[in-house]
């Protein structure tokens, strides 16, 4: 199938092009490299030889993706560029609106001129914000708590409307992403953390662990959990691009119809655990410290996943163990631990009220 993919330079959209890819498919990225890198097209061209393109463009640019469309002519789009730092939605509200809400609007009027009937988009987790009937399934109502979340709930209903527009025979799917960790070596990304900077907790972790930054700040350690942090459904990043090669498939076989699913592991994971797992995983200690809660953060967010297995037949693989083998930096294997608590003398005094040394 000829796959036209927005934001495969991104994180999530690269490791989706290489499996998609892998499988056989024809992928075209088209991505205006706001945050995607060059490097990440480069690699994706060496291993897709001529069932690789790339396309240097806004989604916002309506006219233009129907010049590409129609050059390209997809069967199926994954839509996947858009903003996504919770923290950023609530200063730039507008961009946030802009990139996701109208930029989805423009696609998917733009796969309309061109008659293209299968649209595959990514969603997240924050649009179940703070839904207090955990673990999250897909039909209930949407409650986000930042405006990251409800542009993301807005552009899903349009993906809806458009794939309920019966008389053309669409079929449109939603992917609600939970906590996606860890990086394919193929990219040669030397730290395997994101190329744009990455601000997840994944992220945070082997820059400490990698000496770039003394020790994690754990937002909030207060939260009613067992432990006081938050839970958090991590999964594997090649699970996630499996699931998109099921999405594909489904959307060849499925009625036309418009479907969600969740995409997570189905289990829940505190902040203090998941550093215990990667300290078991690969031998690396992450000293830390507490500081307040962070705006916008859930106590616990995790996916149901019996519909997504049920019915497109995807069951992730990974455990917390392999999800943890999958952050690991490069040059580090597995080895003792370097130390075995958190050095004080390491934690950075800042202007924020520590909660607990
Ligand atoms: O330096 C850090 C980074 C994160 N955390 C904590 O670790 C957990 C996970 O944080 P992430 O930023 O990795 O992930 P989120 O759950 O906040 O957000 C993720 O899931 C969301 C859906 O719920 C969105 O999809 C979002 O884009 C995606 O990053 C949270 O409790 C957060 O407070 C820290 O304590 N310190």
């Amino acid at each position: 199938m000829k796959i036209l993919l927005t934001g495969g330079a991104g994180y999530v959209g690269s490791h989706v092009a290489k499996v998609l890819l892998e499988f056989g498919h024809g992928v075209a990225v088209l991505d205006n490299l706001a945050t995607g890198h060059m490097r990440t097209i480069s690699k994706l061209a060496e291993l897709g030889k001529r069932n690789f393109s790339f396309f240097e463009a806004d989604i916002c640019a309506t006219d233009h993706l129907e010049q590409i469309f129609r050059q390209y002519e997809p069967d199926a789009i994954v839509h996947m560029a858009g903003l996504k730092l919770v923290e950023e939605s609530f200063e730039r509200p507008e961009a946030y609106f802009r990139c996701n809400v109208v930029g989805t609007a423009s696609l998917l009027s733009a796969a309309s001129a061109c008659r293209c009937k299968r649209v595959i988009y990514s969603s997240t987790a924050a649009v179940y914000g703070a839904s207090e009937r955990c673990p999250f399934r897909e039909d209930l109502p949407p409650s986000p708590s930042s405006p990251y979340g409800w542009t993301k709930a807005l552009a899903e209903r349009l993906v809806r409307k458009w794939g309920e527009t019966g008389y053309q025979a669409r079929t449109a799917i939603v992917l609600r992403y939970f906590n996606p960790c860890g990086h394919d070596r193929f990219f040669d990304n030397p730290l395997q953390i994101e190329d744009s900077g990455g601000n997840s907790l994944a992220d945070a972790m082997v820059r400490v662990a990698t000496g770039l930054e003394s020790h994690l700040e754990i937002y909030g350690n207060t939260y009613p959990t067992a432990d006081g942090t938050c839970r958090r459904d991590f999964v594997h990043i090649r699970d996630i691009a499996e699931a998109h090669l099921r999405a594909v498939a489904f959307t060849e076989t499925a009625a036309p119809s418009f479907d969600i699913f969740n995409l997570g592991s189905g289990k829940d994971t505190s902040v203090l655990e998941f550093l215990e797992a990667f300290h078991e995983a690969t031998g690396l200690r992450v000293p830390f410290s507490f500081v307040p809660p962070r705006k916008g953060d859930l106590a616990v967010s995790r996916a149901d996943v019996e519909r997504a297995a049920m019915r497109m037949k995807w069951v992730p693989r990974y455990d917390i163990h392999g999800i943890c083998q999958a952050i690991r930096p490069r040059g580090h294997s597995v080895r003792p631990a370097p130390f075995a608590t958190p050095p004080r003398t390491l934690v950075r005094r800042n202007h924020r009220e520590r909660v607990k040394g």
